[in-house]
């Protein structure tokens, strides 16, 4: 076990008596959510020893312990991007202490662009795969044996028993496949018609970090995107954070509703 791993542990659990066995990872203009959390305790990324922080616009950089929707939940308010400088190892800290804490689902959120022409900006899609274009994996170095294989699967990441029972609850809700670039510049036109041969229905520049380090960890995900816009090119006009963040918060009682009905279905 890395010793860091172990301190950033040791600090929360000093800090926190709730053993959650849910975390959600907020993405982009996501981080309304937070705020649905009662009995709320909080915990700032740059007070957790070894932690990365969130230097990104539109991420607040702290844990949320306390309830959501009926269950126990810890919260990141904010995530932490290859973009901002952050290696992936860092991301795999963070995930291997939550799985210390007890986590055992992860639901994932993210902003993406639309690559798929058949999405509207505000819809929220089901993540059903990932292509992991960004040259870049948090399982590299020696690996943790007493938390996951050398070699982990990933098609145990998703969790799709969860997955089905929140498609029962919303049987029109798109799925679609999310491919990961390390940003931060927006794509080119070629590139998201390159991408689009590749099968790829959504882009952006988080979320498969964390869930191969979900797969080595055991910690089963469940993951949604907002697409809050049309991928480069498929629009004449120019690509914006300003937007991503703006037509996230125009969906929010869309998503609140999601993620509500996703933590509901749970036993
Ligand atoms: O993936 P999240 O964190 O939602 O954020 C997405 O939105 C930002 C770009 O507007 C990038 O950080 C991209 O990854
Ligand atoms: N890489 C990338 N990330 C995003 N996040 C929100 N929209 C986009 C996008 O179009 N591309």
């Amino acid at each position: 076990m890395d010793k860091r791993v172990r301190e950033a542990y040791e600090y929360i659990a000093s800090k926190i008596s709730l053993k959650p066995k849910i975390a959600l990872i907020l993405g982009s203009g996501l981080g309304f959510l937070a705020n649905e959390v009662k009995n709320a305790q909080h915990i700032s990324y740059k007070d957790i020893p070894h932690f990365p922080y969130s230097t990104a616009p539109g991420h607040e950089g702290k844990l949320v312990f306390g309830e959501l929707f009926g269950k126990e939940v810890v919260v990141l308010s904010g995530r932490f991007h290859i973009y901002e400088g952050w290696n992936p190892t860092d991301i795999k800290l963070v995930i291997h202490t939550l799985k210390l804490l007890g986590i055992e689902r992860m639901l994932v959120t993210n902003a993406a662009g639309a690559i798929n022409t058949s999405y509207t900006p505000g819809d929220i899609v089901m993540v059903k795969d990932v292509i992991n274009l960004m040259f870049r994996n948090p399982l590299r170095g020696p690996n943790d044996e007493d938390i996951g294989p050398r070699f982990p699967d990933m098609l145990g990441a998703f969790d799709r028993d969860w997955m089905e029972k929140v498609k029962e609850v919303f049987p029109e809700m798109k799925e679609g496949v999310y491919i990961a670039v390390t940003g931060p510049t927006y794509e080119t036109p070629a590139e998201i018609k390159a991408f689009r041969k590749l099968g790829a229905d959504l882009v952006g520049m988080s979320t498969v970090p964390e869930l191969i380090v979900c797969a080595h960890s055991g910690i089963k995900a469940l993951v949604f995107s907002c697409a809050t816009n049309m991928a480069a090119g498929v629009l004449e006009q120019p690509l914006s954070h300003e937007e991503v963040v703006e037509v996230a918060n125009k969906v929010k009682e869309k998503f609140i509703e999601v993620v509500r009905k996703a933590l509901e279905v749970l036993e």
